[in-house]
């Protein structure tokens, strides 16, 4: 192996993944292996499509492809480590509150990603909070394991609306997301269980209507540009 393998950092359901220095450039590097359990025809092509997808993209937010290789029968992908800490553990072990107009200024940040992701054709299919890493406010997406390209309109329904092969999936994902960004600074005041709407009762009925779409309470956004716009609007409001 042309790297040293420094630490473990973390252990998705697909890969382990290691913090390693690449021998000739002596940067550092993020190697994820695919697990023992996952060396399925699936998961393989599901690995090699995740090599493949990183190896075509290039922004500032997303891992950088650097090396695919297959060592003692094991495949490993190998990456640029990316700056940050997971949105799940800063707002759970850091306590970071995001105030509302931090909430969908994060909200905008992202949906910048997920525009280049689209104007490729590829849907993330993962925009949950551990896959999402910010260094102050700078943002990266992680984890292609589930990303694919596009589909055409499937007259099925989908096993959830957020494996769908389609815009909306994401935008289902980055609703439940921004919600998740929005209760960091929700205190409970009764016991009673409510709903979303009820409980983050600042959000004004532009805001709910957009977060209602996103998650195809109402009908959905059909592209990454109808989402920044409507998002543009409650940006210049707060
Ligand atoms: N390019 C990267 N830069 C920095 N950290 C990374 C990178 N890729 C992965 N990680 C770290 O490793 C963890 C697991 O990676 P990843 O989510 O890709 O694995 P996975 O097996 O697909 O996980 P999951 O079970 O969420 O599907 C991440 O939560 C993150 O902490």
């Amino acid at each position: 192996m042309n790297y040293q393998i420094n630490s473990t950092v973390g252990l998705g359901s697909y890969g382990v993944l290691y913090l390693a220095t690449s021998f000739q450039t002596g940067k550092e590097v993020v190697i994820k292996q695919l697990r023992k359990r996952k060396h399925t025809n699936e998961g393989m092509e599901s690995f090699e499509r995740e090599a493949l997808l990183l190896q075509q993209l290039s922004h500032p937010a997303i891992p950088k492809y650097v090396d695919y290789l297959v060592f003692q029968n094991k495949p490993y992908l190998v990456m640029s480590k990316m700056k940050g800490v997971s949105l799940d553990q800063l707002i759970f072990q850091q306590k970071r509150v995001f105030s509302k107009r931090e909430s969908f200024q994060f909200c905008e940040d992202l949906l910048k990603v997920v525009q280049y992701l689209h104007h490729f054709g590829i849907v993330h299919r993962d925009l949950r909070p551990p896959n999402i890493l910010l260094d102050n406010n700078d943002i990266a997406v992680i984890d292609f394991g589930l990303a694919q390209f596009m589909k055409r309109e499937n007259k099925e329904s989908p096993d959830s609306l957020m494996r769908e092969c389609h815009p909306r999936s994401d935008f289902y994902a980055i609703g439940h997301t921004l919600l998740f960004v929005l209760y960091s600074g929700y205190t409970p005041s009764a016991r009673k269980k409510k709903s979303w709407e009820e409980e983050l009762e600042d959000l004004t009925t532009e805001e709910i209507r957009f977060i209602r779409k996103l998650l195809q309470i109402e009908a959905p956004f059909e592209n990454v540009s109808q989402v920044l716009s409507s998002l543009r609007s409650i940006l210049q409001k707060l």
